[in-house]
């Protein structure tokens, strides 16, 4: 497994050193990952990626919604690097929805939601690209899922993993971009109750915030 950007437990960046949507603002603790780093390490993330994957037809696959911020960078980078690095390879793209969030935890309850047929995978090096592990449950579901239709492979990219030894299934993905302390983190496309995903930094929510927004 590849390297990955350790976030320390306290390691975070004052709110009033970015641009912070006003509607946001008393609602987050702190920015713990401006989104210029996310860019940097995710163009690292997908040189990597190109130089064990890109060996024959790949296709990406999206986890929807959380996974999108990230997997537009991440298959740009690719794109770019297939065109720059004097080899490539096809590069097509797939998109699952789950589900399995509410509030601040699991239901432990995986929903696929339309985009399941995967038949596309059949015989081709997939790239899982997911936004955050946390439990571990809904990478383990997909998983399951997409090994019924037969890739060649599959390897999984997600943005963070987050440290949470008491209810992780310890599952670790080939590429990570950053671990993350056990905080609930919103912005780059990762949500509380669909709210956040419209803030640029990986931020932590904060007590009003959990509250102002929950269901
Ligand atoms: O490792 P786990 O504990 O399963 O948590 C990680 C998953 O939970 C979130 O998705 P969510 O259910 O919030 O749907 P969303 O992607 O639409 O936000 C996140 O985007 C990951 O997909
Ligand atoms: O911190 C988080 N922020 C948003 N979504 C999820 C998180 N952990 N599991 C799912
Ligand atoms: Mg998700
Ligand atoms: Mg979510």
């Amino acid at each position: 497994m590849a390297g990955y950007i350790k976030i320390e437990d306290d390691q975070t960046f004052s709110k009033q050193m970015f641009c912070i949507p006003q509607h946001y603002e008393d609602y987050l603790e702190s920015v713990m990952i401006p989104k210029g780093l996310i860019l940097n390490r995710t163009e690292r993330l997908a040189r990597d990626i190109c130089r064990d994957l890109c060996h024959g037809p790949l296709v990406a696959l999206c986890c929807l919604k959380g996974g999108y911020q990230f997997f537009s960078h991440l298959s740009e980078f690719i794109i770019n690097y297939n065109g720059t690095s004097g080899h490539s390879v096809p590069f097509s793209i797939d998109f699952i929805r789950l589900k399995s969030y509410e509030n601040d935890g699991s239901t432990n309850d995986v929903k696929i939601i339309g985009g399941d047929d995967l038949s596309s995978v059949k015989g081709k090096n997939v790239l899982i690209v997911e936004d955050i592990i946390d439990t571990g449950k809904t990478m383990k579901k997909l998983l399951e899922v997409i090994s019924q239709f037969k890739p060649a492979q599959v390897k999984v990219v997600s943005m963070l993993v987050k440290r949470t030894p008491l209810r992780s299934s310890s599952y670790r993905p080939d590429y990570i971009g950053f671990e993350i302390p056990d905080k609930f983190v919103v912005g780059y496309a990762l949500d509380y109750n669909e709210y956040f995903r419209d803030l640029n930094h990986i931020c932590i929510i904060n007590k009003e915030g959990i509250e102002k927004y929950r269901t």
